[in-house]
Order: C-alpha cells, then sequence, then structure tokens
C-alpha cells in the first residue's frame, strides 16, 4: 500500500488465493469468498469462449487495483473491503438460497446463538401425520358419531377429499358457507356445500362483500385455522351439499343458541333413527346446528380418546418417523441448547409418540426423555400463555397426575401436567426473547406466546412444499402476468389530467383475470392459494406475516443451518422505496 493509501501490490490472479492478503478475520475458511462460483463461471465461460460465444475476460482493474468480488478472502478482510469496487446491481450475482423445499423464511431477525431455550409443540410440529390417512381418520371417526347422534345413514357414503380445504377458512355457521378472506377482511371466494358462489350470488349473502371483525369476535364465523380443521371443512360442505341435493332433511339459517344446543339430547334419543333405519328423516336442521354437531363430534373424538387409539395402533400409518430428529435433538444438547417439550397431548399419548420417534437411534439416550430438560403435557395452550392452569406432576408409572412441589426449578426426567407461561419463567429464568417456540397452531402456538411473552417463533407450515411447488411449476404463468401488468402499465404510462377518453383495457383485464384464475386453480381446484389469491395476501398470510418470526414446512429445514446462524429479514419495501432500488434503476434503464 503507498503512502496515498493507493494499493500497489500487483493484482492477485484471481485463480489462487493471494499470499498478500492478511487470512481473513475467521480464517476458519482463507480460501476466496467466491471460489465455489468462480470456478462455475469460469468453466461456463471457458466452454463459451470455446464455442466462440464470449471473449477472454479482460482483468476488470488495469490500473488502480481494486478487489474485485473474486479475490476477496472468505471472509473479506478490513483492506479488501477498504478497496473493494462495487459490482453494478444488474451483475451482481443473485444471493446464494438454500434450496426452496429446505428453507427456513424470515420475517423478523433471529440470531440462533441468541436462542437459548428451543421449545417444541408436538401434534403436527414434532409428530407430522402422514396425510391424508390422517385427516381421512379423523373425517371417519366423526360420520361415525354423527350416525349415533341420528344423523341420516346416507351421510356414510361421504369421503374425505384431500384436494378440497385449504386452512385459513371461515365457517358461517349462519349460513353454512366457507369463505376465503383477505388481510382486510373482504370476501374472496365463497363457497356453499360443493357449489362455489358467482360474485354476485355472494353479494346477495354479504352485501359488504367483508367479514367485519366484530362478526368475527362475535362467534358467528369459526376459523379453520389448523391443520386438525381441515377434515372438519370439508366434512361440513360435505353434509351441507348431501342434504340439500340428496337428503329429505331441510338446512335452515334459523339460528340455534349454542346453550340450547348443549341442553338438547341428542336426537338418536328421540329414537327416530333406530327402529326404522330404511325411513329416512324428515325435518329441519340449521346450519349452525349442524355445524355444532360436527364441532362437538370432533371435540368428542379427540378427548375421549379414540382418535389416539386408532394412531397409536398403527403409527407407521399415521406418523412419520425419521433418524434425522435424533440427530438434530442430540445437535441441540452438543450445541449447550435447553430443550423443552410444550404439547396440549395427554402423557399416554405424547410418551407412546415421542418413543416411537425417538427411542433406539442413540445409545447416549435411553429414553426420549433424554432430549429434554423440561417436558409439559396437558399444556392448554392457548390458556399456558395467560392465567394457565395448576401445574401437576405425572406419575409416568401410571399416568396419573400428583399433587407436586416445583419449588425453584423442573427436574430433568420428570413429567409435568398444565402450569403456564409465567410459571415456567420463573422457574427456568427463560426471557422471552431467548426462547425460540416452534408450534404449527397459528394462535394458540404463535400468536399468544408472541403477545404475551414475546417469545420468538418459528411457525411450521407444511402446506409450504406444495405452495412452492406449484409457483415453481407456473413459472411461466407468473411471467405471462407480469408481461400483462406490464402492458397495463404502459397504456396508461402517457396519461395525465388532461387525457380524458379511458383507454378501453376490457380485452386486457379478461386476459388478467383468467391468468389469476389458472394460477389460482393450480394451487387449489375450490379454494386457489392459502397465501395469496392474485395480488391479494390472505388472512392467514397476514397471520403468518404479523406474527410468525421464522417460518417453514418442517422444522427439521433447521438441520439446513448453522446453530449460530443469523436469520435476516429481506427488506419488504413500500411501493415509495422500490424506486430507489437500485435493481428497479436497472430494470428501467
Ligand atoms: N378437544 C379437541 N382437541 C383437539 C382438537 N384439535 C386438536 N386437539 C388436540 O390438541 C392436541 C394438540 O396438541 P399440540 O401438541 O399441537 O399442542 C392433541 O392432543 C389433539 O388431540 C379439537 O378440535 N378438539
Ligand atoms: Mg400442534
Amino acid at each position: 500500500m503507498d503512502n496515498n493509501n493507493n494499493n500497489t501490490a500487483t493484482p492477485p490472479n484471481p485463480g489462487t488465493p493471494t499470499k498478500n492478503l492478511t487470512p481473513g478475520l475467521r480464517s476458519s475458511n482463507p480460501g476466496l469468498l467466491m471460489d465455489r462460483r468462480r470456478l462455475d463461471e469460469e468453466k461456463n465461460s471457458l466452454e463459451e469462449i470455446a464455442l466462440g460465444h464470449k471473449s477472454p475476460n479482460k482483468p476488470l482493474f488495469p490500473n488502480l487495483h481494486q478487489y474485485s468480488l473474486n479475490e476477496l478472502s472468505n471472509p473479506p478482510t478490513e483492506e479488501e473491503l477498504q478497496n473493494y469496487k462495487d459490482v453494478s446491481a444488474q451483475n451482481l450475482p443473485p444471493i446464494h438460497k438454500r434450496e426452496a423445499l429446505k428453507r427456513v423464511f424470515v420475517n423478523r431477525d433471529i440470531k440462533l446463538d441468541r436462542i437459548e431455550f428451543f421449545g417444541f409443540d408436538m401434534d403436527y410440529t414434532l409428530a407430522v401425520y402422514n396425510s391424508p390417512e390422517f385427516e381421512e381418520l379423523a373425517y371417519d371417526m366423526v360420520i361415525e358419531r354423527l350416525l349415533e347422534i341420528g344423523y341420516p345413514k346416507s351421510i356414510k357414503k361421504l369421503k374425505y377429499d384431500p384436494n378440497f380445504p385449504i386452512r385459513g377458512l371461515f365457517l358461517d355457521k349462519e349460513l353454512g358457507n366457507l369463505l376465503k378472506i383477505d388481510s382486510f377482511g373482504n370476501i374472496i371466494i365463497c363457497i356453499h356445500g360443493k357449489k362455489k358462489l358467482t360474485p354476485k350470488q355472494t353479494s346477495e349473502f354479504y352485501p359488504s362483500m367483508r367479514v367485519s371483525s366484530d362478526e368475527i369476535v362475535k362467534n358467528r364465523f369459526y376459523l379453520l385455522n389448523t391443520l386438525f380443521t381441515l377434515p372438519e371443512a370439508c366434512l361440513y360442505s360435505d353434509i351441507v351439499n348431501h342434504i340439500e341435493t340428496e337428503s329429505s332433511l331441510r338446512l335452515t339459517e334459523e339460528i340455534a343458541d349454542e346453550q340450547q344446543q348443549f341442553n338438547s339430547p341428542p336426537l338418536s334419543s328421540l329414537g327416530s333413527n333406530q327402529e326404522n333405519p330404511s325411513h329416512e328423516i324428515d325435518g329441519d336442521l340449521s346450519f349452525s346446528n349442524l355445524f355444532q354437531d360436527i364441532r362437538t363430534a370432533y371435540d368428542l373424538v379427540h378427548n375421549d380418546g379414540s382418535l389416539k387409539k386408532r394412531v397409536l395402533a398403527d403409527l407407521p400409518k399415521y406418523i412419520r418417523k425419521t433418524k434425522d430428529m435424533p440427530v438434530f435433538f442430540d445437535r441441540l444438547r452438543q450445541n449447550g441448547n435447553k430443550v423443552f417439550l410444550l404439547t396440549n397431548s395427554e402423557y399416554y399419548y405424547t410418551n407412546s409418540v415421542m418413543s416411537y420417534m425417538l427411542d433406539g437411534f442413540d445409545p447416549k439416550y435411553n429414553s426420549w426423555k433424554d432430549y429434554f430438560d423440561v417436558i409439559i403435557v396437558g399444556a392448554d395452550k392457548p390458556r399456558f400463555f395467560s392465567e394457565g392452569t395448576t401445574i401437576r406432576e405425572v406419575d409416568v408409572e401410571t399416568g396419573n397426575l400428583k399433587i407436586t412441589n416445583v419449588k425453584d426449578r423442573f427436574e430433568k426426567g420428570k413429567v409435568y401436567h398444565g402450569g403456564s407461561l409465567s410459571l415456567f419463567q420463573k422457574l427456568t429464568g427463560a426471557k422471552g426473547s431467548r426462547v425460540l417456540y416452534i408450534g404449527d397452531h397459528i394462535f394458540a402456538d404463535i400468536i399468544k406466546s408472541k403477545k404475551t411473552h414475546g417469545w420468538r417463533n418459528l411457525l411450521i407450515v407444511p402446506e409450504l412444499d406444495h405452495e412452492l411447488k406449484v409457483s415453481k411449476e407456473e413459472k411461466q404463468t407468473y411471467i405471462h402476468l407480469m408481461n400483462l401488468e406490464f402492458i397495463r402499465a404502459e397504456i396508461y404510462r402517457g396519461l395525465d389530467s388532461q387525457s380524458t377518453q379511458p383507454p378501453d383495457i376490457e380485452v386486457l383485464l379478461k386476459h388478467i383475470k383468467d391468468t389469476n384464475e389458472k394460477l389460482n386453480l393450480a394451487f387449489n381446484k375450490n379454494f386457489g392459494s392459502m397465501f395469496k389469491h392474485g395480488s391479494k395476501s390472505t388472512f392467514f398470510s397476514m397471520q403468518v406475516q404479523r406474527y410468525a418470526d421464522l417460518y417453514t414446512s418442517d422444522y427439521l429445514n433447521l438441520l439446513n443451518y448453522p446453530l449460530f446462524y443469523h436469520f435476516s429479514a429481506n427488506p419488504q419495501p413500500l411501493p415509495h422505496e422500490n424506486i430507489t432500488h437500485p435493481t428497479f434503476e436497472a430494470s428501467s434503464s
């Protein structure tokens, strides 16, 4: 370096790490930052030169030596960065991303080396239920319950359709509709039974074409936002369609008071169905009665253990088992992290499922419990994140609960039932920002834990695999849509307030509408994508964006990152910020 601070070093041969460069800040990997990419590019460009497609690379900076991207150490040193010359935006190589299906997506920054406690939900998080087997089981078992309370035998032929529901739908108990709602509460799609209503028909049901927040609070709508509700959404629509097209029953909009429903004897006690099973039931049923009957039946198969009994009887059929799970949890322990399980499931079920998934892989761990510092079952989330319940200890021999005195800490190896977040924080000393809680339930696992105590979170969205695959398959459709929107912008580019004749773009608008519809159908033939509808974000997408710090299709995608990784969110530019972004200039030049 001469005294004018100009680098007089002879330009290093970009082919090999230069000797006069001080090793990178962390000399763990003194190679060149862009080694792999450069070699790929050189290989490609040599092939192109050989084919006569490209002239040999000229040195980037023949006079003053400034470091190019290809000359930086890994990581780059102070000297290199002081003398680094930027590559223009359009020539900057794309940032390397892990393969989409293996990624963890970032809404808000999280530094994993700041996380002391990794917490896990079980059902649909650690315990990945095989689809559609598990949903079919739940669907069929609820039909059995409805038959027992007097529903017509004809519903026995209904079958779960995994291609029908998406998560995040609103069920209108009053009118018996399933609604796809955007992030502002506007109704995007309305399906009654198995029929998609036109916008005109929908506006007859919903003149404002939106669901107001107080209507959501007033309990008219049931939010189908967990994976457990997928069969419920499908069954509700199937029965509405079945009754309205094939049954002598009539569905009415009369609003049954929920308490009145709970007070009333089940239909079966009226003996209407058992004596003469061939006799079709005649009479009225309200959409909200139907909802309450199905909801009660769902609660029952969960609470009475019958659904879990069927799962435990054939675990390989219903729950994924992978060697990656013990590998991941062992790495957390080797990394010195504290690990806790926080599930609403009862002990007997949790013990069977976790044993099935973790026991026998690694001799360092005699039992699945050895991977965890704290185990809480029957947590009663989301209540756990507010007032909670009395904490008990589980007698792991009998599964019974016993009075316990947790004093100043949770004891490793013991299993607890219930409790509350404030007690958890007191006994573990876990500060909100030092806890990363991983769960599938956007409300019970993510929103409540964040709002009440600032836990950091990772939301599990298994449907992301499907959404990412379809997005990739429909890339050309997206490009076509961008072209149509560009054409629309060009038509208006030259117009201003003195223009009096609006251009007739009906034909163009129809192409835009049809292209959007093609995209929607590619995700789901009834409801489209669970995140989008054309340019609109769904209510579910808004919740993910607002409350999930990180989200991914599978918690095991954490295996693809070092446990000191800094997840950093891409800035979400407001419309005016796009203009200042370099790539905008590149595209507009
Ligand atoms: N009574 C009901 N229980 C339900 C329903 N949907 C799910 N569940 C139970 O919740 C836990 C989920 O546990 P977690 O590990 O995800 O916290 C599991 O035991 C399910 O049986 C429902 O609609 N009603
Ligand atoms: Mg769960």
